[in-house]
């Protein structure tokens, strides 16, 4: 599956912008600041539905516009699919698919597999334990409908259990009857969900760390440990046994919402002792372990998204990269620097075909692989 060509209109600092693509390799080099993520994102989008970068669709309208069109035209399973999205501000978003207007967005997803790489990617790392179950539940629940719909389920029994216990403390009553729905339903869906979790988790495992051992050259041992309540206690007893807390703070302190995912380097947590270059290395590797996975599940090959992934890392590191991302394993490949180097070195590996656009000021042009 490949995107053969992209029309933008006022996405971003992008005003006009039509573009071909080669279905191997295209790189974007360019400034700080001259709306190479940008392309990135609008990419993104036309998978995801949404930017990678802002949840608030008006805000990736460019300034002083009214609206924003993004076009693209795909080669999947031997057929033309085109896609597009446009948003006027403060209306309704339109996703067409082929011309037809997708009801409901999250039809959409996983049609156009896609992995992206991006700096923003820290916050896996670096941010709070939710970032984490975002990432699990998002790598499940794209090709496994039955895990999204439990999910859906045990979170909304969740808010209704989290309604009932403010209700008790505003209304000083109190009902054992009506929370025993609900722990039933979260009992339920949250054991299904925690065996998925267990099982998705333990398959992600061996291929991360053999493209982490690839990428640092096997010099560190890294780890990744599912951290879940339910390891250690029945979860109907848990919620039991925390009743009376549950009470008192007016929010269900125990279950599968509580998971977390430890990301070691050695013994020790990576979110408190490892450098720029290893916290990168680290999500590089999980990032490829991901699109394995949905390559796998999906049975096509995702379009992958590399957006300045070199910072930060050591000329061993990028070379190991660049060996990597220039196999054929891998398909349709964006990629962005500042740095020309870089890329010269990743389109001499690659046998393949590759495009390089110049980016500069929100204007993006095709250039010829001699002139710098
Ligand atoms: N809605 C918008 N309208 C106009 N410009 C915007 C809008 N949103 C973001 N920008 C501008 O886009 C530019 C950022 O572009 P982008 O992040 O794509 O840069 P980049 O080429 O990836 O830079 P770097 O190398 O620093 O990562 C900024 O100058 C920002 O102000």
């Amino acid at each position: 599956m490949h995107l053969e060509s992209l029309s933008l209109l006022n996405f971003k600092n992008l005003e006009e912008v039509d573009l071909q693509f080669s279905p191997d390799l295209n790189c974007f080099i360019g400034n700080n600041g001259a709306g190479k993520t940008n392309l990135m994102d609008a990419i993104y989008y036309l998978s995801f539905c949404k930017s990678f970068l802002n949840p608030v669709d008006g805000l990736n309208v460019r300034h002083e516009e009214e609206f924003f069109v993004i076009q693209g035209k795909y080669q999947r399973l031997g057929q033309d699919e085109s896609i597009y999205c446009g948003l006027k501000r403060g209306q309704k978003k339109h996703f067409k698919r082929n011309k037809k207007e997708y009801q409901k967005l999250a039809e959409h997803i996983g049609l156009l597999p896609l992995i992206i790489i991006t700096p923003s990617d820290i916050d896996l790392i670096m941010g709070g334990s939710e970032e984490r179950r975002r990432f699990l539940d998002g790598l499940i629940s794209q090709y496994d409908q039955i895990y999204l719909d439990h999910l859906l389920r045990y979170n909304r029994a969740l808010l209704q259990r989290n309604k009932l216990l403010k209700q008790f403390a505003s209304e000083r009553s109190y009902n054992e009857d009506s929370l025993d729905v609900w722990d039933e339903q979260l009992v339920h869906y949250g054991n299904l969900i925690h065996l998925k979790r267990v099982e998705y988790i333990d398959r992600l495992q061996p291929v991360f760390q053999q493209y982490y051992e690839l990428i640092s050259c096997g010099n560190e041992r890294i780890g990744m440990e599912h951290q879940s309540q339910l390891y250690e206690t029945d979860f109907a007893l848990l919620l039991r046994e925390n009743r009376h807390k549950d009470r008192v703070v007016q929010y269900t302190t125990v279950g599968i919402h509580k998971d977390d995912i430890l990301f070691n380097l050695g013994d020790y947590p990576i979110k408190k002792l490892g450098s720029q270059g290893q916290k990168k290395t680290y999500l590089v590797a999980l990032k490829l372990a991901q699109f394995d996975f949905i390559k796998a599940m999906s049975g096509m090959t995702p379009i992958l998204l590399l957006d300045d992934i070199f910072d930060k890392l050591d000329k061993s590191r990028v070379e190991q990269i660049v060996k990597l991302v220039a196999d054929d394993h891998f398909g349709q490949i964006f990629i962005t620097d500042t740095n020309r180097e870089h890329l010269d070195q990743i389109i001499r590996q690659v046998a393949a075909d590759s495009k390089i656009f110049r980016v500069s000021q929100g204007t993006v042009r095709e250039q010829n692989h001699e002139e710098k």
